[in-house]
């Protein structure tokens, strides 16, 4: 055979005589194979096509009449290629036709591979993982020009080897598309093949489900996640890359209303992206579409160390007990696995001894998600880092009392603009800062599972468009969500998971980018941020981040006062609901009402009290909140003719760049030296005595 990839492990199977009596040569089995070795294929076809461009430019020129006639030769052998039946095989084996393609004088023709593909200038990197030409146009025009690590290892042996994967690579790396691309792939290879062989008549009536395919009511794959955002987000970036594929992908979510859901399923889309609660439930009231998710091709399960908790699994095991029943179309099913912290792995509770205290290895932890999901075989790819972050992450902590931790967020907002995310363990904290900090006139915008979905979505989306806004979330927000220039990750309190830091920290420090993120820890917290540090087993503390003391006087008096007028605004709320309730249930009684028989809580008289010292404060706070916090030039030391301090000549708060603060203070002390890692920052002094931060590329 011409073209073929040097050093691949084909095996020869056994094909029978009635198959050789139809003329076929043979079929080979891709067994194993090291991705290096693609690579390397894909390098070669590289070269090969740039030199046929070349040649065939000359001849185009020359002789236009021989060009055409070697199109024509691409299409009938392309066909001739897949006359023979693929869907026949067992998923693991498959016809290659690259010899028809390799036979081929055509410069727009890619071998690599099963498939034969024009390629996509610019984007010569992706054709050597055999992704099908259309997806790599949506890919140009997302300016994706290469592949990135992940989708690099997990592309060919799921395109080629239609092996499993269980995925694990840090957050921001891309595993999206790491499963989204060969989902696409193979349906559209699927739907490929099913209408050539209704085009050539071939063993139509053999596969019953032939015929929905080829009219697109088929559901191929499940692609599923914890939450509802990262459903919509998933949702959204598989569209985008399966632009040219005619491919139809749906969300299911919780919150949205179901009519709508149900419309967009009568519309039978190939892919649903779903939140396991939902989908069961649309599943269980028998809605026809998802019916078939018996019969689904490609599973997908987003963010999955944590769809196997408490609060998610008991739908997905349903699910699973459902799609796994039958034996044949199990084993014909392609699965995903993926997560950040698929393969991380924690220190066992200090109060077991002997041999329970033995610590899960990764892989010990793998082959426990193998047999929950019903898996077998998979393709394991884990190139998360030893500290579980991503590399480019900064990561720092301030230690404070739980009264200072408001003021440590006021001071970072205000010292440090730029799009922050605060994570706080509880809505209820979430909403206590959402009050504060829109007192302190911050503009917060809170997500938590408690809102609207309406709502949650539209902060989101406010918080995607505003490049120094701030937002309060709890952990809905920690895994997947993809917010392009999150520049700060604070942690309002330690997470109780080193999974929950990891993921939250993720939502910045996205695809080699720089980030920070800052840990308030208090004398309460301290035992959850050493538990935190030997699980992503840092020998060392992490970073103190630095703060300007002197600033801190100004932060402490307006966010006290906001606390007080927090705590009489909600004092008046409280008075107002609870008789507004009493009055109204005395009116639907039919009852008058005596003074004395008000209920218990503030008078009449104290409640106009509260509310005028309310009004007081709020003056007070907008005085303070109207002059800049942080004055240049201000020493705070010389008093004025009226004796009031006074900030004359006060211009606009500079922000600093709290990472470079943090690099600062790390190059100061030695003990952090050894932190430098390849591809960590270094901090640059540039001309005119301005900071740069620099990725170090090598050692
Ligand atoms: N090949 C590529 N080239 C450039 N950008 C890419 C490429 N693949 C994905 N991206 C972009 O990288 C970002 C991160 O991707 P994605 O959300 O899939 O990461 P992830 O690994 O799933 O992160 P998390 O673990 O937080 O869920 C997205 O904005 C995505 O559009």
């Amino acid at each position: 055979m011409k073209n073929r990839k040097p050093d691949l492990c084909w095996n020869a199977v056994n094909i029978g005589e009635d198959l050789q009596t139809l003329g076929l040569a043979g079929f080979e089995e891709l067994k194993e194979y090291d991705d290096n070795i693609i690579q390397t294929a894909s390098s070669a076809s590289k070269d090969k096509i740039l030199k046929k461009k070349k040649n065939k430019r000359r001849k185009k020129k020359k002789k236009p009449a021989e060009a055409d006639e070697s199109d024509s030769i691409i299409k009938t052998k392309k066909r001739k290629g897949r006359d023979t039946d693929p869907s026949e095989l067992p998923s693991s084996k498959r016809i290659r036709n690259e010899t028809i393609c390799s036979d081929v004088d055509s410069s727009e023709v890619v071998t690599d591979g099963d498939t034969c593909q024009s390629v996509v200038e610019g984007m010569e990197a992706w054709h050597g993982l055999n992704v099908p030409t259309q997806i790599i146009q949506a890919l140009s025009e997302l300016k994706f020009t290469k592949p990135t690590t992940i989708q690099s290892m997990v592309v060919p042996p799921a395109i080629l080897g239609k092996r499993d994967i269980l995925g694990a690579a840090e957050t921001g790396s891309g595993k999206t598309l790491a499963f989204g691309i060969p989902i696409i792939s193979g349906i559209l290879e699927q739907k490929g093949r099913c209408s050539e062989d209704q085009e050539n008549n071939v063993d139509i009536n053999k596969c019953e489900t032939k015929s929905q395919e080829k009219s697109g009511g088929k559901l191929y794959a499940l692609v599923l996640t914890p939450t509802r955002e990262l459903a919509i987000q998933v949702r959204n970036h598989l569209v985008a890359v399966a632009k040219y594929t005619g491919i139809k992908i749906s969300v299911v979510v919780g919150g949205l209303s179901a009519e709508k859901q149900e419309r967009l399923l009568r519309k039978r889309p190939d892919i649903v992206v779903a939140t396991p609660g939902r989908l069961w439930e649309l599943i269980q009231e028998g809605n026809p579409h998802l019916s078939q998710v018996d019969d689904i091709r490609y599973l997908a399960i987003d963010e999955t160390d944590r769809m196997l908790e408490r609060g998610h699994y008991e739908e997905l095991q349903k699910l699973l007990e459902r799609i796994n029943l039958d034996e044949g179309r199990k084993s014909s099913r392609q699965n995903f696995v993926f997560s950040a912290t698929l393969t991380l792995v924690h220190e066992p509770p200090r109060h077991l001894k002997g041999r329970a205290r033995k610590r899960l290895t990764p892989g010990q932890k793998l082959q426990g998600i193998i047999s929950l999901l019903g898996i077998t075989s998979p393709k394991v790819v884990d190139i998360t880092q030893e500290k579980g972050t991503a590399g480019t992450l900064l990561e720092s902590r301030i230690c404070c009392t739980l009264e200072e931790k408001d003021e440590y967020l006021y001071y970072l907002l205000q010292r440090h603009p730029g799009r922050t995310l605060v994570f706080c363990n509880s809505i209820s904290c979430v909403r206590r800062l959402t009050q504060l900090l829109q007192l302190l006139q911050c503009n917060p915008l809170p997500l938590h599972a408690n809102m609207m979905q309406r709502q949650r979505l539209k902060n989101l989306d406010r918080f995607r468009s505003d490049s120094n806004s701030v937002l309060l979330a709890t952990d809905v927000a920690a895994r997947g969500l993809d917010i392009p220039g999150v520049e700060h990750v604070i942690h309002y309190q330690v997470p109780r998971t080193s999974e929950s830091y990891i993921h939250r920290s993720g939502r910045t420090a996205r695809l080699e980018k720089e980030g920070l993120t800052i840990l308030l820890i208090d004398p309460t917290e301290v035992s959850y941020y050493t538990r935190l540090c030997r699980t992503l087993g840092r020998d060392k503390d992490l970073p103190l981040f630095p703060v300007d003391d002197s600033l801190i006087k100004g932060v402490k008096e307006r966010v006290h006062l906001a606390r007080e007028l927090d705590k009489l605004e909600l004092t008046c709320r409280r008075h107002h609901a609870k008789n507004n309730w009493f009055q109204k249930a005395i009116k639907d009684m039919d009852l008058v009402l005596d003074e004395k028989e008000l209920p218990p809580g503030l008078s009449r008289e104290a409640a106009v009290e509260v509310k005028r010292i309310a009004s007081l404060k709020r003056k007070q706070l907008n005085a303070l909140l109207s002059k800049p916090i942080f004055p240049r030039g201000f020493s705070g030391k010389y008093p004025t003719k009226t004796g009031q301090l006074q900030v004359p000549f006060v211009k606009a708060p500079v922000p600093e760049f709290a990472a470079i603060k943090v690099l600062q203070q790390m190059e100061k002390s030695k003990k952090h030296k050894t932190v430098r890692k390849p591809g960590a920052f270094v901090l640059l002094k540039k001309n005119k005595g301005r900071h740069y931060l620099k990725k170090k590329i090598n050692n």
